[in-house]
């Protein structure tokens, strides 16, 4: 992975490399701060250890389990499906794989409609084994599977922590179960049991993503200017200092758009505290040039935009034609118009003195999937070092759960009384 911050220099906002080299300090004793956090496996820097802590082989041995599955439906949210899904979208395979990360009634039913369940394995992940809407689509595809006549017991494989209702259930009905890796929030749990299982189901290479991660580990150092994960974190974090307060996460291939969610959910949920943090605002290239791009290039100066790009990717000729004005583009390709967009936006972000900053991996494979994932989880705690926050705790989101539950009687929460306080102002378009 490199990271080319020179774009995000003299613009506005902007940095200089006085700056940096000043910046460059903090992030000396940041590295220390969380070099000993992973010495000592610490809650959340734990996650930076995953290359090396994580079991490939336990890992295998539980989907061995299931053979040659059509497809596999993760049931999860947020950290416990954005993983899986990230990699499951990135790489080809001959299994189809599936999230359940939400509970939209019509998309539920769609996927239990189509998919066939005799041949399908349900990877159920959740830490606490309590989170709503994951145990909800549980309920929801185990009561699918037994009115197909299909035993969810032989199609199930459980991710969970040590205690909790998906544990009891795995244990009550001795199903195949992978430990969630203690001290690792689900955010940052990709390389894990939590994000490799699908992986593994699908015939990828796991080591190769561990792999990744391990060249991502092996990367950080006690400077900005020798650790693209660093320099990434670092450079985010001066710019939101400066006013960058939203951070647009653009990649150059449809294979990594669903790489943006997962970004999202790791900036937001680990930065977004005390009034502080950069909003992750997920986009795709080309497509949103012909979109957002107008907002990023005239709109305020209050954004980050990270281009992300692999350098090599399979291709497809665009014939030659005699079409009026477009001859340029015949006998060319789609990769080679795709990064000429590439390269335009950053230059057109530059010439409006905008920031931008440029990531590359080598291609979209295991390896380098593993070591982009890897560094933008490191960046992200070196931006929670710098801004002073709790990275890896999520305190805001619990209000909301606790109001839900209350309005299903799920107990007596203030939260939910607070509900019925809405102020109205309904404006309706019926007559
Ligand atoms: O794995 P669990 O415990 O179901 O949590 C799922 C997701 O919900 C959160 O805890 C937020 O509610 C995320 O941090 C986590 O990734």
């Amino acid at each position: 992975m490199d990271v080319d911050i020179g774009s995000a220099l003299g613009t506005t906002p902007g940095l200089t490399t006085e700056y940096l080299d000043r910046l460059d300090e903090r992030v000396a004793d940041a590295h220390e701060t969380i070099a000993d956090g992973m010495a000592a496996e610490e809650f959340g820097y734990a996650a930076l250890s995953l290359p090396e802590t994580a079991d490939p082989d336990a890992i295998r041995a539980a989907v061995s389990e299931f053979q040659d599955p059509e497809a596999v439906v993760t049931v999860g949210i947020g950290g416990s499906a954005l993983g899986a899904a990230t990699l499951a979208n990135a790489l080809e395979s001959d299994v189809d794989a599936h999230f359940l990360d939400n509970v939209d009634p019509d998309h539920t039913a769609r996927l239990l409609a189509e998919l066939p369940l005799s041949e399908t394995v349900i990877n159920v992940v959740s830490n606490s084994g309590t989170t709503a809407e994951t145990l909800a689509n549980f309920l929801v595809v185990r009561e699918a599977m037994d009115q197909d006549g299909v035993d969810w017991t032989e199609r199930t494989l459980v991710t969970t922590g040590p205690e909790g209702n998906l544990r009891r259930l795995a244990e009550r009905h001795d199903l195949p179960a992978l430990d969630v890796p203690a001290g690792v929030p689900g955010r940052f749990s990709v390389l894990s049991t939590v994000g490799l299982a699908v992986a593994a189901l699908q015939g990828h290479d796991v080591e190769a993503i561990l792999r990744g991660g391990a060249d991502g580990r092996a990367s950080l150092s006690g400077s900005l200017y020798e650790s693209p994960a660093y320099a990434y974190g670092a450079v985010s974090y001066a710019l939101a200092e400066r006013g960058a307060l939203t951070n647009v996460l653009l990649p150059y291939a449809e294979s990594l758009e669903t790489f943006a969610e997962w970004f999202a959910q790791l900036w937001a949920e680990s930065l977004g505290k005390d009034g502080v943090g950069q909003t992750p605002a997920r986009a795709l290239g080309a497509t949103d040039q012909h979109s957002q791009l107008q907002l990023y290039r005239a709109g305020p100066r209050d954004k980050l935009v990270t281009l992300v790009r692999p350098r090599e990717r399979a291709d497809v000729a665009i014939p030659e034609t005699d079409l009026e004005g477009l001859s340029y583009l015949g006998g060319g390709s789609l990769g080679e118009l795709l990064d000429a967009e590439f390269e335009a936006t950053e230059a057109s972000l530059a010439a409006a003195d905008r920031p931008t900053v440029r990531v590359e991996i080598d291609r979209v494979d295991e390896r380098a999937l593993g070591e982009l994932l890897y560094g933008m989880e490191a960046a992200c705690v070196l931006y929670g070092e710098l801004a002073t926050v709790e990275t890896f705790t999520q305190p805001a989101v619990e209000w909301g759960k606790r109001a839900a539950r209350g309005l299903l009687g799920g107990g007596e929460f203030s939260e939910a009384d607070a509900v019925a306080d809405k102020r109205e102002l309904v404006v309706s378009g019926d007559r």
